[in-house]
């Protein structure tokens, strides 16, 4: 059995519809932590390098993998995908959005890449002190997966303090509401790209979500991020 599905997807299905996010626990172990992160400085792996700041996109920078990807991203992108399909699914039901996954990842890129979103989108970000990442979608055409996947290079208290990965929620005409979310090095968050169905009195409706990184207070912190659209 692959490490993805080892994982019980029925309780963590039960948590994004509760909360637009579930963590998985320990998806990369700590040495494929420190080989991903120490990717950072390989040029040749990457097709873009973008310093956030000079985007207004906070501090801090990152990189988009070029294509092939690396193991382990290689083999995580589609076994997620494959899990997180048919959850988006549902959700679009939910939602009354017309748009519908296949259940595998290959042929979701081709329809991305007949769209015109043909450039790898996983990426690795590296944060050092007062660097922080400014509320986001992950947004690069019209084709968008519904979900994502961050997962925490680096270890809190140990490598890097502050530094927290921040969701917020907008419910139509209410005000935010922010999580943090709890990660060690290794977890990996899934997690909404920008809308989840919300159960109400008047029934369901589209709740906008952000993400981003509060202030690291010292050190250094890699994310692997897994975004599962191409980009334009
Ligand atoms: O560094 C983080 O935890 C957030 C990374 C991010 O924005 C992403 O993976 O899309
Ligand atoms: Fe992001």
């Amino acid at each position: 059995m692959s490490r993805v599905a080892a994982f019980d997807w029925t309780s963590l299905e039960e948590e994004l519809n509760g909360f637009g996010y579930a963590v998985l626990p320990s998806l990369l172990s700590e040495s494929e932590c420190r080989e991903v992160a120490a990717m950072y400085p390989d040029d040749p792996r990457f097709r873009s390098h973008v310093v956030m700041a000079r985007h207004g996109y906070g501090r801090g920078e990152y990189k988009y993998f070029a294509y092939p990807l690396p193991d382990p991203i290689a083999e995580l992108r589609p076994e997620l995908y494959a899990r997180l399909a048919p959850i988006a699914n549902r959700w679009n039901d939910r939602m009354r959005l017309d748009a519908r996954y296949p259940l595998e990842h290959r042929e979701f890129i081709g329809q991305c890449n007949a769209a015109g979103q043909t450039r790898p989108t996983p990426l690795l970000l590296q944060y050092g002190p007062d660097d922080f990442n400014c509320l986001h979608q992950d947004l690069y055409g019209d084709l968008a997966f519904p979900l994502q996947v961050a997962v925490l290079l680096s270890e809190p208290g140990d490598e890097f303090t502050g530094g927290e990965f921040v969701l917020t929620e907008q419910r139509p005409r209410m005000q935010s509401r922010a999580e943090v979310v709890p990660l060690r090095r290794g977890d990996a968050v899934a997690f909404a790209v920008h809308h989840r169905p919300l159960d109400g009195s008047k029934g369901t409706y589209r709740v906008n979500l952000r993400h981003g990184v509060s202030r690291i207070r010292a050190g250094h912190r890699y994310t692997l991020g897994i975004i599962f659209h191409d980009a334009k």
